[in-house]
């Protein structure tokens, strides 16, 4: 068997959108609050889909949510020419490949977006030809379902932040994760803020619930330094991506100072990447995804790292190609999950492309062990709210 054709599509969500509010969560551009919108940069709506087609007829599905257009570009004019008339079961040497022959520009960001989607789809091809589910090809079934946290609670009116916790709640969630919506730029009076934020959720969840809260890289280490202590009485269970990605030295002190588990990995790239973090103590909990960091043949070696330094990992976002790993590592415990919504920041697009994702009951997802591959298809329910760029 051979590949023989791969197609990377953009799709681009053209229906309704919930308008963006202020102060939705913190993120990088608030640094620059009186110069650029803060939210813009804070949109996902489009999404690449790849198709990898073998010899034999099988279709692998790949996707990756950075920069889709740009990473389309790269799929079609340099790496598909690199896995065509390959093998699709040699993972390790066609990640190899499409890594080395991009080493001066594609080791992160976009570029190992773009690795990342057409290698999930090889895993695809793999669990089918095999016709198991890509988690038996990693390891197998490590749990009997996989806990989920829900994740969304963006800042809002209190009250309205209370009901949608208590809907979790409700729901059989044990664990959900708010975002804060001030940092430095507004000074104690965002810290107040932030401190209502978490501890309504707090106090309508109760204490035996797990909170954790996101940052979204829009602090700095002095303001956490400040801001991380008004939250301890909350007992988080991580504070996520506090500082800037590459502020790998503002990660280790809080991780080892503040009090708080950090939280990050999201936005960090290659087994090597996640080796800096982990040897300067930076991270509490890894949160790599899978359609980002080097697609699956990557996230698993990055699970093997994570498991010598016992760290555990919980990769951003749920999504097929996370859940897998999660089934498939003892040292991953538990996943994200986006509530189904209406489209907004676009986290919630995946369900509008895919079709086969798990919705969670009472707090757990599980996966099927006679579906073979990563278990998805697209959903042509909602195509027509897409338009689609081949
Ligand atoms: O879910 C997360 O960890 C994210 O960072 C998603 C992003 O959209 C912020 O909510
Ligand atoms: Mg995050």
């Amino acid at each position: 068997m051979k590949v023989k054709s791969v197609k990377a599509s953009v799709y681009t969500w053209q229906g309704p959108t919930a308008t963006p509010r202020a102060n939705l969560s913190t993120n990088p551009m608030d640094a620059l609050g009186g110069l650029s919108d803060t939210m813009g940069s804070f949109r996902f709506h489009q999404w690449l889909i790849v198709e990898v087609e073998t010899t034999d007829g099988i279709v692998g599905l790949g996707n990756c949510a950075l920069a889709p257009p740009l990473a389309k570009q790269i799929i079609d004019q340099y790496l598909a020419p690199l896995v065509i008339g390959r093998d699709p079961l040699d993972v390790e040497a066609l990640f190899q490949t499409m890594y080395r022959s991009t080493m001066a520009w594609g080791r992160k960001g976009v570029g190992m977006a773009a690795i990342s989607a057409i290698d999930i789809a090889l895993w695809d091809i793999n669990g089918k030809a095999m016709g198991v589910p890509v988690f038996k090809l990693l390891g197998g079934r490590t749990k009997k379902q996989i806990p989920v946290y829900a994740s969304r609670l963006y800042s809002q009116p209190l009250d309205t932040l209370a009901a949608e916790a208590q809907g979790y709640l409700d729901e059989g969630f044990t664990m959900m994760k708010l975002r804060l919506g001030w940092g430095p730029q507004q000074g104690p009076a965002g810290m107040a803020k932030n401190v209502d934020l978490v501890r309504t959720v707090r106090e309508t969840v109760g204490p035996d619930i797990d909170i954790m809260i996101e940052c979204y890289m829009g602090w700095t280490l002095e303001y956490a330094r400040r801001m991380i202590p008004r939250l301890l009485e909350f007992s988080p269970r991580w504070l996520e991506e506090p500082v800037l990605p590459d502020d790998i030295a503002g990660y280790a002190y809080l991780n080892q100072h503040s009090g708080v588990p950090i939280s990050g990995g999201e936005h960090e790239f290659t087994l090597l990447g996640f080796k800096q973090l982990l040897d300067a103590g930076a991270l509490s909990v890894i949160q790599y995804d899978t359609n980002r960091v080097g697609g699956i043949t990557v996230a698993q070696k990055i699970n093997a790292l994570a498991e010598a330094y016992q760290v555990p990992v919980v990769p951003h976002a749920g999504q097929m190609h996370n859940y897998h790993l999660t089934m498939a590592n003892l040292n991953c415990p538990i996943s994200e999950y986006f509530p189904v919504s209406e489209v907004e920041v676009g986290n919630e697009l995946f369900y509008y492309l895919f079709e086969g994702d798990p919705q969670p009951r009472n707090g757990f997802i599980d996966l099927d062990d006679t579906v073979p591959g990563l278990g998805v298809s697209l959903n042509k329910a909602h195509l027509h709210n897409f338009s689609v760029a081949v």
